[in-house]
């Protein structure tokens, strides 16, 4: 197996008394679309702030396609490849959608022109095409979610961490977003998802983690989590497991 693009191993986090991550290792491999899935509170949130260098680990090691990144700052990860979006949005309101994608750009790129035609091509992959000129504070929830996606895709990240993406969007804009989703992962940038719609996690993720009190419970296909003991005590409960499992089956109604 070619190395992960992603490796945590033993990685540890406490707020005070309050263990938030502990002794959590796993590996990404390059080219998957996988999902980090737990309760509120299992630490999913600290977890990705680690990985992306928002906080450093008390314990353990962060490697980046092999490289030490431990403690590094984000910055510096995000020009290593590593981008990752936030669970609250907050975009630069005044601004255009095409100038705030734009800023995501300027991470490789100096000049502004260039930035702004690199922000277009991006809001197109993401449904923002239409809206390029209006301000920011004029999208509408969903349409924050496509900016947010698309301020982290104008990076040109190689691993894309997403923070609940999802979050707060009704059924049909699920359903729209999940396919922007599938196309960043299928053009070949490494996609992992914090996620609560686990319709999403069923459909979109080859691999699941899930976290439970700042510990890795289990680990597998989306079929075998929401078989897992551990995973429906500490999260799904037995109904929604049940009706997962009819979905994973492609037996639901
Ligand atoms: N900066 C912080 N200071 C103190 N405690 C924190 C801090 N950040 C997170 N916590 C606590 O750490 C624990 C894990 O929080 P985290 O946000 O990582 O969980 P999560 O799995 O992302 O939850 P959710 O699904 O609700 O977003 C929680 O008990 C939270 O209150």
């Amino acid at each position: 197996m070619t190395e992960p693009v992603l490796q945590l191993d033993g990685v540890s986090r406490a707020f005070g008394g309050l263990k938030a991550v502990q002794n959590v290792s796993l590996a990404v491999q390059e080219g998957s679309l996988t999902a980090l899935i737990g309760p509120n509170g299992a630490g999913k949130t600290t977890l990705f702030a680690l990985m992306s260098g928002f906080l450093k680990p008390d314990t353990g090691s962060v490697r980046l396609a092999g490289q030490d990144i431990t403690g590094r700052a984000p910055h510096r990860n995000a020009a290593l490849g590593m981008t990752r979006t936030f669970q609250i949005v907050k975009p630069f309101a005044a601004q255009t959608v095409r100038e705030n994608i734009a800023v995501g750009a300027h991470l490789h790129l100096r000049h502004r022109a260039e930035a702004l035609a690199c922000a277009e091509t991006v809001a197109r992959r993401v449904g923002l095409g239409a809206q390029l000129d209006k301000p920011a504070c004029d999208l509408t929830v969903a349409g924050c979610k496509r900016l947010e996606l698309a301020r982290a895709l104008a990076t040109r990240p190689r691993l894309l961490l997403l923070d609940e993406v999802l979050a707060g969007l009704n059924p049909q804009e699920i359903s729209g977003m999940m396919p922007v989703v599938r196309g960043i992962a299928d053009s070949g940038v490494t996609v992992l998802m914090i996620e609560h719609v686990m319709q999403a996690v069923m459909n979109l993720a080859e691999h699941v983690w899930v976290l439970a009190q700042g510990r890795l419970i289990a680990e597998g296909s989306p079929a075998q989590v929401v078989c897992d003991d551990r995973v429906i005590q500490a999260y799904l409960g037995h109904g929604t497991a049940a009706r997962l499992r009819k979905v994973a089956a492609g037996t639901a109604a």
